[in-house]
């Protein structure tokens, strides 16, 4: 049995966009000086405006931000124009992208190929066939690596766009799959599959706000909650994950939280 994950605790978000930045930069260095490139994949929702702050306040401290040296993917995607309120590539728009300063650089990003629009299976396939050419041949690499995958935990419990009791959740092939009926709106949709979103060498989890705190102490204190999408990833990557929290998010949680900075 490996260890469990990491629960990392603060008071507020502006404590946890610091540690965060930390969490971030470590992943960076370790692949920069592994590969020359930082491979990542994000996630919308409430992510990317805590990422944001974390990685563009160069006061948070942990060192530099080398986005010329990233390549961005997106966890799950929302089968809309690229420019439309409900797009995930959007919120990471405004949120990072637009806000970087020119003295960083751009990074690389990898949004979905719009032409799919209408034909979700076609995007995913798409969406597959980036990755498959950014991580060499299907044939050598049998699951893509992230270095780092920044997830959100929704308040049933989703993950990317993996929803409780899916049967996409026992995909064991494909790396990227369809979505026509999501629960939550928009129903189109593509995600990584969950061998793909729990194969990264690290995996970082935001969640924050009193609304996440039933969900939390479901995955982290319940067996049925372990069977969640967020609680599958913790089972599957372990020690690999590490969740960002602030307190009102685990409040009545009883798995030991370390609390202050990383
Ligand atoms: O629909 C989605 O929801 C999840 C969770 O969002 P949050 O606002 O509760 O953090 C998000 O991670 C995912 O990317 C998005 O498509």
């Amino acid at each position: 049995m490996g260890k469990p994950p990491n629960l990392y605790a603060f008071p507020g978000v502006d404590e946890l966009a610091q540690s965060l930045r930390v969490f971030v930069l470590d992943a960076q260095n370790s692949a920069l000086s592994r590969h020359q490139v930082f491979r990542v994949a994000l996630s919308g929702g409430s992510l990317p405006k805590v990422l944001g702050k974390a990685l563009l306040q160069e006061t948070n401290g942990g060192g530099k931000v080398q986005f010329d040296k990233w390549e961005i993917f997106y966890a799950d995607e929302r089968a809309v124009p690229l420019d439309h309120e409900d797009s995930n590539h959007k919120l990471v728009k405004e949120e990072i992208l637009d806000k970087i300063p020119a003295e960083l650089g751009q990074p690389k990003v990898f949004p979905i190929d719009v032409k799919y629009l209408d034909d979700v299976q076609e995007m995913a396939d798409q969406y597959e066939q980036t990755l498959v050419s950014v991580f060499a041949s299907r044939d050598s690499v049998r699951l893509p690596m992230f270095d780092l995958l920044l997830l959100g935990c929704g308040p049933d419990g989703h993950t990317c766009s993996l929803f409780p009791g899916s049967p996409l959740l026992r995909e064991s092939d494909a790396w990227v799959l369809p979505i026509s009926d999501s629960p939550k709106p928009p129903p189109k949709r593509i995600t990584l599959s969950l061998p793909v979103a729990t194969h990264g060498i690290k995996i970082g989890f935001v969640a924050t706000g009193g609304g996440k705190k039933d969900i939390m102490k479901q995955i982290f204190d319940t067996d049925e909650g372990r069977q969640l999408p967020c609680g599958l990833v913790n089972s599957q990557a372990q020690e690999r994950v590490s969740w960002f929290v602030d307190y009102p998010a685990i409040e009545g949680v009883s798995f030991p939280a370390r609390r202050g900075s990383l």
